[in-house]
């Protein structure tokens, strides 16, 4: 779906991503992960079109239909929304609305009841409300879908229902997730493949089903060595 070649991106004076090479597979999952600050975001925002790289290229095929969902849903949404209202956000530059049929559709899609439809987001929970945004970026029906740290600010229970409803709507909708995050049982969990990521630079690329944590550098070592084991 996208292959991604050479890319380096420099803000100020800081090189914050250094000749980034991979591709990204249609229908995968493909994860990244890396401490605060290793170019991340500016990688999926690249990807996105939203920054520019000052150097490399980004092939893309099948006309990828994107979008996002963020760590922090509570300033991703409008306070003075309404759930209705959020979900319709997607439809406010096409002639199209969401109507409440497929609105009802939308929220059971994330497993939400169809009553928050009117409510604000201050009157969901943390876990609602990312199952909110995430409905929000489906609403369009894009075919690739940047996870930008979602799960940060959950709490463990939610991590793992969110995770297992991320399963199902990829299998439903056959979306191509790219999945950032710091959380490597995580990854272990949704992924097909990961990228570890360190000052810019990708140190290793593993396929999930098949890693030896002899082949990965010490600092991929020390990640693995630092899991807790939990069934997602
Ligand atoms: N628009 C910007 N202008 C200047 N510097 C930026 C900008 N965006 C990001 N940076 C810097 O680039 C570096 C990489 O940021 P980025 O957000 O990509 O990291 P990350 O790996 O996603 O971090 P985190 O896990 O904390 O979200 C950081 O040092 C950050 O301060």
């Amino acid at each position: 779906m996208f292959k991604i070649i050479n890319i380096s991106k420099t803000y100020k004076d800081k090189k914050v991503l250094d000749n980034i090479n991979f591709d990204i597979k249609k229908g995968s999952c493909l994860g990244i992960i890396g401490e605060s600050g290793s170019g991340k975001s500016t990688l999926a925002k690249i990807i996105l079109g939203i920054e520019k790289a000052n150097s490399g290229e980004i092939l893309k095929n099948n006309k990828p239909t994107a979008s996002i969902v963020f760590q922090d849903y509570n300033s991703s949404v409008n306070p003075k929304f309404t759930v209705y209202e959020i979900l319709n956000e997607p439809f406010w530059n096409s002639y199209k609305k969401l109507d409440m049929k497929n609105a009802i559709l939308l929220l059971k899609s994330v497993e939400l009841e169809i009553n928050i439809l009117k409510k604000y987001p201050h009157e969901l929970s943390g876990g609602q409300l990312q199952r909110v945004c995430i409905a929000r970026a489906i609403a369009n029906k894009p075919n690739f879908l940047v996870l930008d740290e979602i799960l940060s600010s959950l709490d463990i229970l939610n991590q793992i229902e969110i995770i297992n409803l991320l399963k199902k709507i990829k299998e439903r909708n056959n979306i191509t997730y790219l999945f950032i995050t710091h959380n490597l049982e995580s990854i272990f969990s949704l992924c097909d493949r990961f990228l570890v990521i360190k000052d810019g630079k990708i140190l290793d690329d593993i396929l999930v089903n098949n890693f030896l944590q002899k082949d990965v550098s010490p600092y991929t070592k020390q990640l693995f060595n630092a899991i807790i084991p939990i069934k997602f």
